[in-house]
């Protein structure tokens, strides 16, 4: 299996951009991919999978789900099982957006990768450190503090770790080849250690862009990128396509 390249459109879009942009890139031989993924929001999830039809290689992800597990009256969440449902392959988990401006943390966050896990989803944790940590030299234990959660999971089969450092998401500013390499490594390795038996790939994302997805993409223990700003671009999100 090729690297990874996930799209995160975040909270962005509308029907007319899914419809360009999935026709686009169903279309294309450096898209056209099972390696490519696009994170949409929930409600174009159904109308993407209609564009990309059955002939097209592209995965979904959510960019998020309900961390109650049974169906019920939780008004306004979203299940692992609809997702799976609407033909979902991956999920994001703990994106700092949603760390950072709602609170997820601790046991919402093990309760939804259970969620994903029961309903053979393929979750995409995001970890990462503020500019606090990574100046003061703690970013590592910060990160591994993270990652702890996991070890309530004794489903944990296979899975995605997204290394987003927060100083680097939307800033233009991003770590060099070797502090990402750094992490990547330490991600690995922790996880092997816990996890022998799980399959697992480990992402960056940050300001990652076509001028330097190559570079990423070339890192050993980096097995993808998941790009955010960029990925809006059918441009700039197939040039960084063309890197795997
Ligand atoms: O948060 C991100 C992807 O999940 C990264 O966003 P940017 O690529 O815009 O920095």
């Amino acid at each position: 299996m090729g690297k990874l390249v996930i799209a995160n459109w975040k909270m962005n879009g509308d029907l007319n951009k899914v419809n360009s942009d999935l026709s686009y890139y169903a279309n294309h031989p450096a898209t056209n991919k099972s390696n490519v993924v696009l994170a949409l929001p929930y409600l174009y999830i159904v109308w993407a999978k209609h564009i990309l039809l059955n002939n097209s290689l592209i995965r979904i992800a959510a960019q998020d789900l309900s961390h109650y597990r049974d169906c019920g009256a939780y008004t306004g969440k979203i299940n692992g099982s609809m997702l799976k449902d609407a033909g979902v392959n991956y999920v994001l988990v703990g994106h700092s957006e949603r760390r950072s401006l709602l609170g997820e943390n601790g046991q919402i966050l093990v309760d939804k990768l259970i969620n994903a896990f029961d309903n053979k989803l393929v979750p995409i944790l995001c970890v990462g450190e503020s500019i606090f940590n990574r100046e003061a030299g703690d970013y590592l234990e910060f990160i591994e503090e993270q990652l702890s959660g996991l070890m309530q999971i004794p489903q944990l089969k296979e899975m995605i770790i997204a290394y987003e450092p927060c100083w680097a998401i939307g800033t233009g500013k991003i770590p060099t080849l070797l502090e990402i390499q750094e992490v990547a490594d330490f991600i690995h390795s922790y996880m092997q250690k816990n996890f022998p038996y799980a399959k697992i790939a480990v992402l960056y994302g940050g300001s990652v862009t076509s001028q330097n997805a190559h570079e990423i993409l070339a890192i050993a223990n980096v097995n993808g990128v998941l790009v955010g700003g960029a990925s809006l671009k059918t441009a700039d999100f197939t040039a960084i396509c063309e890197n795997v």
